[in-house]
């Protein structure tokens, strides 16, 4: 009597040529967004050529690529060489400059597909590789994530609108060096207060986080650090997603947690390179993913704000490599 069979999310029905068909599970969307149409893939001159990482052309699974797994049992990270250093430099600036060009073109009406071309031309005519392009089997050359999106949201078709809130993820490989930073922007003018607070509160978080680093000081002790703060603008911190060790690889040890209580290892030694990346949510600091196995959005589709530095340790105290510059397009406080 083509009653449909409930089998829990699956359902099964008759379609209109009256055969059964196995529909799509419903996905619990958390918030307004929806997955948008991705764009094909972007072209790689010959002059990223030096830079193109093992994974770029790989097929295989989610599993990190081989390159990496050479770090994968390390609990600290290496202490960088001058030489060393100074491609880290050079590549965080590179970085820079690349998130500075997605974010002056952040305005309502553009897509996160265009801030993704712009971002991909920038860092091939530079000749480095846009390191999130196939890292995983990521489908783009940067992470665009709008409001709910608490991080590796997907460039897509979706016009920015005038409120929304846009992160915009920069990783790239510059002479076998990695760099890795992201900003949070307001898109227009009427972005609510709220949310404009949750912007600030994690661009200070991190900032919070950059002064306790040091020589001998903890890596368990940042997320003591930046849930101190978030706590007292009332919002939470997402516990998913960690900073990381960076250099030759994309992610290395150490893991670095940004919520309180946590248990990473290891104290900062001069030379010592890596990101801090606090993801801080307006509700609640639960997370779950789309089912493209990427985005991850907040659990209570309300916003989330992300920032993220490379930092250098020194024997004085820290570098922040990838610090914005005179150039840089002011942060809506600023
Ligand atoms: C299959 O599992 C996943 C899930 C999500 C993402 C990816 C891969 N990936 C792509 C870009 C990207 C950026 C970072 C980063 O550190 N940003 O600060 C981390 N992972 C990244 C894989
Ligand atoms: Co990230
Ligand atoms: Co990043
Ligand atoms: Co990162």
């Amino acid at each position: 009597d083509g009653a449909d069979a409930e089998r829990g999310p699956w359902r099964y029905c008759l379609d209109s040529g009256a055969n059964f068909a196995l529909e799509q599970p419903r996905f619990a969307w958390t918030g307004e967004l929806r997955p948008g149409r991705v764009s094909a893939r972007r072209p790689l001159p010959p002059a990223c050529k030096p830079n193109i990482p093992d994974y770029a052309s790989t097929y295989a699974g989610s599993g990190e690529p081989r390159f990496e797994a050479r770090h994968a049992n390390q609990t600290a990270p290496p202490c960088l060489s001058p030489a060393a250093i100074a491609k880290a430099r050079t590549a965080a600036l590179l970085g820079r400059q690349i998130l500075d060009l997605a974010h002056a073109a952040v305005r309502p009406g553009v897509t996160t597909d265009e801030l993704d071309r712009i971002v991909h031309d920038a860092t091939v005519e530079a000749g480095a590789y846009p390191a999130p392009l196939n890292y995983r089997l990521f489908p783009k050359s940067v992470c665009t994530s709008v409001n709910e999106v608490v991080c590796h949201g997907i460039p897509d078709d979706r016009e920015l609108r005038d409120g929304d809130i846009v992160n915009v993820d920069i990783s790239a490989i510059l002479d076998g060096f990695y760099a890795d930073l992201n900003e949070t922007f307001v898109v227009g003018t009427s972005t609510p207060a709220e949310t404009k607070a949750l912007v600030k509160c994690a661009h200070d978080a991190l900032t919070a986080a950059i002064a306790e680093c040091k020589p001998g000081a903890r890596y368990r002790d940042l997320g003591e650090v930046i849930t101190a703060h978030v706590k007292k603008c009332g919002f939470a911190v997402d516990r998913t997603y960690c900073g990381h060790g960076i250099g030759e690889t994309f992610h290395q040890a150490p893991s670095i947690p940004h919520y309180a209580g946590n248990k990473a290892k290891g104290v900062m030694k001069a030379g010592h390179c890596f990101t801090i990346e606090p993801m801080i949510n307006m509700g609640s600091w639960r997370d779950k993913h789309w089912p493209d196995g990427w985005t991850a959005v907040t659990a209570d589709g309300k916003p989330s704000a992300q920032f993220e530095h490379m930092l250098l340790v020194t024997e004085t105290g820290v570098e922040v490599l990838s610090a914005r510059l005179p150039t840089s397009p002011p942060l809506w406080w600023e």
